[in-house]
């Protein structure tokens, strides 16, 4: 088994359901269980003019490679009605891997971490909540002190799980 940490968002539709309707769905998976899930957090979004996104982490073990564990997460995004639209935009779900043990992995279709995670204080603020230990291995730092170096100013608790 191995440790992985994904993040989670959602701007459109009834979100909060959206999100966790989503971790339902991943219980459901044969080799994955949830350990931990975030609080969840009202974000403004980075991007072009959009509603504000419902965000945060879950942590979980599983069986599967990370290329698999894309996979089953693209698609439970289609099952939530994702479309791809404009880079950026809006959308119903968003699954995202950050992490996968303490692994670096370099494809077209998966980099690990996620190479802009260091930089989003909607991933750090609830990835703290739930790993704050966990050392992200390109910048050799801890999650508690990355995000300790950005702006979280975006970042409101919306409620606990
Ligand atoms: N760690 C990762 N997690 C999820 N998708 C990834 C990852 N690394 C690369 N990808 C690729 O990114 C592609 C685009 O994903 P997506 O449309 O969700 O991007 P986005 O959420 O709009 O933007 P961002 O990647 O900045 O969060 C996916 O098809 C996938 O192949
Ligand atoms: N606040 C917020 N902004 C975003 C988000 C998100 O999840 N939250 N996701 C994006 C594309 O991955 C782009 N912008």
């Amino acid at each position: 088994m191995a440790n992985a940490v994904i993040a989670l968002g959602s701007n459109l539709g009834e979100s909060l359901r959206i999100l966790q309707n989503s971790l339902q769905s991943l219980t459901l998976i044969p080799g994955i269980e949830i350990e931990a899930v975030s609080s969840w957090y009202q974000t403004k979004p980075i991007g072009p003019p959009q509603p504000d996104y419902l965000n945060g982490c879950a942590l979980l073990s599983v069986q599967q490679h990370p290329e698999e564990l894309l996979v089953l997460l693209q698609a439970i995004e289609l099952q939530f009605g994702r479309v791809r639209n404009e880079k950026w935009g809006a959308r119903t779900l968003d699954l995202d891997l950050l992490l996968y043990d303490e692994l670096i992995f370099n494809t077209p279709s998966l980099q690990i971490p996620h190479p802009r995670m260091t930089q989003r204080a909607f991933v750090l603020v609830p990835l703290a909540e739930i790993v704050p230990d966990w050392i992200e291995p390109r910048s050799g730092k801890a999650i508690a002190n990355l995000v300790t170096q950005i702006d979280c100013s975006g970042v409101t608790k919306y409620c606990i799980n």
